[in-house]
């Protein structure tokens, strides 16, 4: 039955035969949110995507994906999902407009592919072939390719590695575009600012077990962590935690008249954060294994 949530995941369990990749995941994407998938190399996060999109059968759980348990899903339901793999595919011989406005014939609702390549910024490339594109461009390509039928549900899987800042910027865009329009995206990604950037909610996957889910601002307690104000006099650098940084701040400035040295106010980024969870689920292991209970 189809609900508010695009995805809903319960109990997901994964074995190859020397791993269990995916051990016991619960997870809900609501519609119209972007979801980031994060978690160290080998976490489970494709396999987990992989599921959701049908290409691999769980071993134990209940999935639904638009409704449908992805392991026995329809054309239609195929076509209502958007995919941007993390390696290209190489139709070496058409354009970049040829192949986008092929890809749109496999959709009952495709969008305009004219409108989704300029969305990507290919405009200057319509009459290229992929082999003659940056692997920047190429990637701009897999998204045209991935939203072209107008999904409900896109899968984005690192989309931005190998992009300079500026292209990735005009992707955030992109993204953020696609959003606004109601499409519900799942991102995996290896970069925390651009899942600060652009997720709702983030899942910080770690050895096939989720340990958290939040949103980027409050993951792991992160909206009440205290502030640390640095700044620097004579004697070298100094640094302090405080719950009220305005009034430290407040008071260096009248200490110093007026601008105070290197001054700085941070609070634990996402990336401290994350680190942290990803540190202490390690921990947690260390202790299990010596206790001998794993
Ligand atoms: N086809 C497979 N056969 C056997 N083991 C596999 C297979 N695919 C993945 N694994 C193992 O399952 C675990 C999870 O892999 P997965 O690719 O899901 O991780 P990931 O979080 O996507 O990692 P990355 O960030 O490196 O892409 C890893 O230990 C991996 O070696």
């Amino acid at each position: 039955m189809e609900n508010d949530n695009a995805v809903r995941v319960r109990g997901l369990v994964k074995r190859y035969p020397d791993k269990v990749a995916v051990n016991g995941v619960d997870l809900d994407i609501h519609r119209g949110e972007v979801f980031a998938l994060l978690g160290p190399n080998g976490a489970g996060k494709t396999t987990t995507t992989e599921i959701l999109e049908g290409y691999r059968r769980a071993d134990e759980g209940e999935v639904s994906v638009l409704g449908t348990d992805p392991a026995h899903a329809d054309r239609l339901w195929r076509s209502r999902i958007g995919i941007v793999l993390q390696t290209s595919r190489d139709e070496a011989e058409s354009t970049v407009a040829e192949l986008v406005s092929h890809y749109a014939g496999y959709y009952p609702n495709p969008r305009d592919p004219d409108e989704v390549i300029a969305a990507v910024g290919l405009e200057e490339k319509r009459k290229t072939r992929p082999r003659k594109l940056s692997g920047g461009q190429r990637r701009r390509l897999d998204v045209a390719l991935g939203v072209v039928g107008n999904p409900e549900l896109l899968f984005l899987d690192e989309p931005t590695t190998g992009f300079d800042p500026e292209a990735r910027r005009q992707f955030w865009t992109l993204i953020e575009n696609l959003r606004t329009s109601g499409t519900t995206i799942l991102l995996t990604t290896h970069y925390l600012d651009e899942a600060e950037h652009l997720a709702d909610r983030v899942g910080v996957i770690d050895d096939g077990r989720m340990i958290e889910i939040g949103t980027p601002e409050t993951l792991g307690g992160r909206g009440a962590r205290t502030a640390r104000v640095s700044w620097s006099d004579a004697d070298g650098q100094h640094e302090l935690r405080t719950d009220k940084p305005t009034a430290e701040v407040a008071a260096l400035m009248a200490r110093f008249g007026g601008e105070v040295p290197e001054l700085e106010v941070r609070r634990p980024s996402l990336e401290d954060i994350y680190l942290e969870l990803i540190g202490k689920a390690n921990d947690a292991k260390s202790v299990a294994i010596e206790a001998g209970a794993l």
